[in-house]
């Protein structure tokens, strides 16, 4: 006769810990920033008869501003007497200054947030953008974001996604005892930040900003890669199931 096996996981096979805590990435994963970063950087780069591809997005999405200008003028040999970083960045600023407060949010950005935060399981936001950014695009959403335990920003830390720092330095603060790395869960739109996470040890769930195409988000070696944070199932990652009417 056959053993019973509640767990679903074959003889064997190492049972996944459930997770503790959980870290959110915010552009392009809570808030829909990504597009708009996409359209400023064309427009930018249109005077330079470049294309902004799907390839460049993916070297510099979530990574600090500074490095991630400067990635891209690098891989397009655009030279500093062309432009240089901070012209760039100065440009960007300019076109994004008056959008970024009507950021809004993922689908199922807000209901997952609010779920996690009502059950008391530890949440922190760890963002490549500075503290400037992240005050301007959460103008609208300031009590949501206030459910936190621990926002980094990308100022706040030396080394900036792909390195793992950001996620090590918000998983610093959540209530004792720290959860490990492995019983902590992150969320994440950009190769960069898929990355950073694996290398801080942690598992990601992979939520590729719209439009990404397959072959870019399937390298990326993340635990799981949804279309959207409306297709996670808590209860299958050991968290409280959703006890709402849209299950
Ligand atoms: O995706 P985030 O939140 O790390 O932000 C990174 C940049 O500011 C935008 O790509
Ligand atoms: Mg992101």
């Amino acid at each position: 006769m056959e053993a019973h096996n509640p767990t679903g996981v074959a003889i064997g096979q190492e049972v996944p810990k459930p997770v503790s805590a959980v870290i959110f990435d915010m552009d392009g994963l809570l808030l829909d920033t990504e597009g708009a970063y996409t359209v400023a950087q064309q427009r930018i780069l249109d005077r330079f008869c470049r294309t902004f591809t799907w390839e460049l997005k993916a070297l510099m999405m979530g990574r600090q501003p500074q490095e991630g200008a400067r990635v891209l003028l690098e891989a397009l040999q655009l030279t500093p007497e062309e432009i240089t970083p901070e012209q760039f960045l100065a440009e960007r600023d300019a076109l994004l200054r008056d959008v970024f407060p009507d950021s809004p949010l993922m689908p199922g950005a807000e209901r997952l947030v609010r779920h996690l935060a009502a059950h008391r399981v530890p949440i922190a936001l760890a963002t490549g953008s500075s503290q400037s950014q992240f005050a301007l695009k959460t103008s609208k959403h300031g009590e949501l974001f206030g459910l936190f335990n621990r926002v980094i920003t990308g100022d706040m830390v030396h080394r900036a996604k792909p390195d793992p720092a950001i996620f090590l330095a918000a998983a610093e603060g959540f209530p004792l005892p720290q959860p490990t790395p492995g019983s902590v869960l992150v969320f994440e739109d950009a190769p960069n930040g898929v990355e950073a996470a694996l290398a801080a040890g942690m598992r990601v769930v992979m939520v590729p900003y719209p439009g990404m195409p397959e072959e870019i988000s399937r390298g990326c070696g993340a635990t799981a890669v949804f279309a959207s944070l409306e297709d996670f199932k808590p209860e299958q990652w050991g968290l409280p199931p959703y006890t709402d009417s849209s299950t």
